[in-house]
């Protein structure tokens, strides 16, 4: 991932830092709908729940600077943060698997903010050939997928046991960017490079809480209003920051 700051040479972001980026910008889209036009750094990073330090590190990424004593002005943050994310792009999704969580993941993600939802994939039959949103794409069969089109981001939420064949499907289409939501690990022919997979288990995060809660029971905190992503308020980093919260694999 890189990034302008400034008129300067392109920075390359860390993927840590890319995550809690993404996470700023949900909380500052949410300052901006309550009408907040200026944040300081110490509340920006307590609704994040990250170290202000590294708030600050992150933020001299995308070469946004605060006014002392004042701090970040939201809109103008905001436009920083989402060109270095370049969520002012338009992307192209796949979803393969158009059950209860695919549906759910249609209706709450991305639309509107830079991702096109081009093409469904599903083997149930009452699925196959109807559209799950008014002027969205036909459900097609999964067989489909490797020979239908080229996409930017493949979104695996199939049955468990069709989650391969699905992420080979992509990756024969030319899909290099993969959201993996079902329980199996996938593999990656070693021929294949670029291909990156991120992996969200929902069970799995449940399970981190929970140790944390008993090794560290004093170190949980309030709820924040970023929404997600952010365990525990503090001046302390949290030991697992939204950078964490996903398992993410690339082929060389
Ligand atoms: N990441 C997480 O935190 C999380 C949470 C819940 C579930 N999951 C996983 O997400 C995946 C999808 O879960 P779900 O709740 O959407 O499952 P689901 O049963 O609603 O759908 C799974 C798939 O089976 C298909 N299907 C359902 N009925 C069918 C039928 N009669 N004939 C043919 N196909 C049919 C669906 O259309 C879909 O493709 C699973 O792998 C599940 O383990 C992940």
């Amino acid at each position: 991932m890189t990034a302008l700051p400034d008129d300067s040479a392109p920075t390359r972001i860390p993927g840590p830092a890319v995550a809690r980026l993404a996470l700023y910008l949900h909380v500052l889209r949410n300052y901006s709908l309550r009408g907040i036009a200026v944040v300081s750094s110490p509340q920006l990073a307590t609704a994040a729940g990250v170290n202000p330090a590294i708030l600050r590190k992150d933020l001299s990424y995308v070469g946004a600077n605060g006014v002392r004593g004042v701090g970040y002005d939201v809109a103008k943050l905001i436009g920083r943060v989402s060109m270095a994310l370049h969520t002012d792009d338009t992307h192209t999704v796949a979803l393969a698997g158009t059950g209860r969580l695919g549906q759910a993941l249609l209706a709450h993600t991305g639309i509107g903010r830079g991702f096109t939802v081009a093409a469904l994939f599903d083997d149930d039959p009452t699925l196959i050939g109807t559209t799950l949103s008014d002027g969205g794409p036909v459900v097609a069969p999964l067989d489909a997928i490797a020979v239908a089109g080229h996409w930017d981001i493949g979104v695996i939420a199939t049955g468990d046991e069709r989650a391969q064949q699905a992420c080979d499907a992509f990756v024969a289409a030319g899909v290099r960017q993969l959201l993996n939501v079902t329980a199996t690990t996938l593999h990656i022919p070693d021929q294949t490079p670029g291909v990156v997979i991120r992996q969200v288990d929902l069970a799995l995060e449940l399970q981190v809480l929970s140790f944390q809660a008993m090794h560290a029971p004093d170190r949980l905190g309030v709820g924040n209003d970023a929404g997600t992503g952010s365990e525990v308020n503090g001046s302390k980093p949290p030991r697992r920051a939204a950078a964490t919260r996903y398992r993410e694999t690339m082929t060389s």
